[in-house]
C-alpha cells in the first residue's frame, strides 16, 4: 500500500486558503501515484473555535465534494484528516474525520471522541460515538484523531475489530513532540500493528507545531520521520509484515482476557 502523508501548514480561521491549498497538495501528492492520501486534522480552520459556528464546514458539503470528486477522477483513496464540521440539523460542531474510496464513495465518518480540554475541545465539540475504521482491499485500517492517541484500550478495540494500520491525524504541538513520538511508535509495538501519525507543522497564535510526521512499522522500527516543513511524504509499506509479527510474539493469544 503505497501512502502520501500531507504535512502542512494551517492558516487559522481562512478556509479559502487552508482548502487552495489542500487542492495544490492532492496534486503533489497524486503525482507519485499513491494508493491511499492522508491529511492532517482541523486542517479547513485550525483551532478557531470560537468561530466555529460561521467557519466550519456546513454538513461537511465542501470536504465531501472537493475529497469525493478528487479520488474518483484520480482512483486514489483520501483519508481527509479532519475538518471543523457543523450539522446543520442540531447545529452541532464536531472535529470529523471523512475517508473516500477510490470510487469517490463516503467509507467512513469519525468524530474524535476524546476531546482535548487543553485546547478548548470540550467548550466548543461534540463529541463522537462510534470507531474509526474502514476496509483497504480486504485490510482493516483504523482512524483516530491526535488527542486519541493517548488511549490505548482504543487501539486494542480497533485491532480486536480487525485493524493491522492505524492512522492518527494530528494538530500535536512541539511542546509534547516527545510525548508524540514516544507513544506513536509504542502504540506500533503493542498493537502489531502499522502506525500512521500525520501532524501539521507551523505555528498559529504563538502555538508551534513540529511536524515529525512518522510511519512506524509493527515491529517499531521507523520507516518514515518527517522534519518541520511542509512536505508530502510518499512510502510503500508492506501489510504482510503484519500477520509476520503477529505470529512470531503472539500477544493477542496470549492476552489475559480472563483477568484484565
Ligand atoms: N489536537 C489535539 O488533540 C492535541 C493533543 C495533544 O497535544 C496531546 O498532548 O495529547
Amino acid at each position: 500500500m503505497k501512502v502520501a502523508l500531507v504535512q502542512m501548514d494551517v492558516q487559522i480561521g481562512e478556509p479559502e486558503v487552508n482548502y487552495r491549498k489542500v487542492e495544490r497538495f492532492l496534486d503533489e501528492a497524486m503525482a507519485q501515484s499513491p494508493d491511499v492520501i492522508i491529511f492532517p486534522e482541523m486542517w479547513n480552520t485550525g483551532y478557531a473555535l470560537e468561530q466555529g459556528d460561521a467557519l466550519a464546514d456546513a454538513d461537511g458539503q465542501r470536504t465531501r465534494a472537493l475529497f469525493s470528486s478528487y479520488a474518483k477522477a484520480h482512483n486514489v483513496m483520501i483519508v481527509g484528516g479532519s475538518v471543523l464540521y457543523k450539522d446543520s440539523g442540531s447545529g452541532d460542531i464536531t472535529n470529523t474525520m471523512l475517508v473516500f474510496d477510490r470510487n469517490g464513495d463516503e467509507v467512513l465518518r469519525y468524530d474524535k471522541v476524546h476531546l482535548f480540554r487543553l485546547m478548548d475541545e470540550d467548550q466548543y465539540l461534540k463529541a463522537g460515538n462510534s470507531f474509526g475504521l474502514f476496509d483497504y482491499e480486504g485490510t482493516g485500517i483504523g482512524t483516530m484523531i491526535c488527542y486519541d492517541l493517548r488511549f490505548p484500550l482504543l487501539f486494542r478495540k480497533l485491532v480486536s475489530l480487525g485493524a493491522k494500520v492505524i492512522i492518527n491525524t494530528a494538530q500535536w504541538p512541539t511542546a509534547r513532540v516527545d510525548h508524540w513520538r514516544t507513544l506513536v511508535i509504542s502504540r506500533a509495538i503493542e498493537n502489531q500493528s502499522y502506525m500512521i501519525a500525520v501532524n501539521r507543522c507551523g505555528t498559529s497564535r504563538e502555538t508551534a507545531f513540529p511536524g515529525n510526521s512518522l510511519v512506524i512499522d509493527p515491529w517499531g522500527e521507523v520507516l518514515l520521520e518527517g522534519d518541520g516543513t511542509e512536505q508530502v511524504y510518499v512510502i510503500d509499506i508492506d501489510l504482510a509484515k503484519v500477520d509476520e509479527i503477529r505470529k512470531r510474539i503472539p500477544v493477542f493469544d496470549d492476552q489475559r482476557f480472563d483477568l484484565y
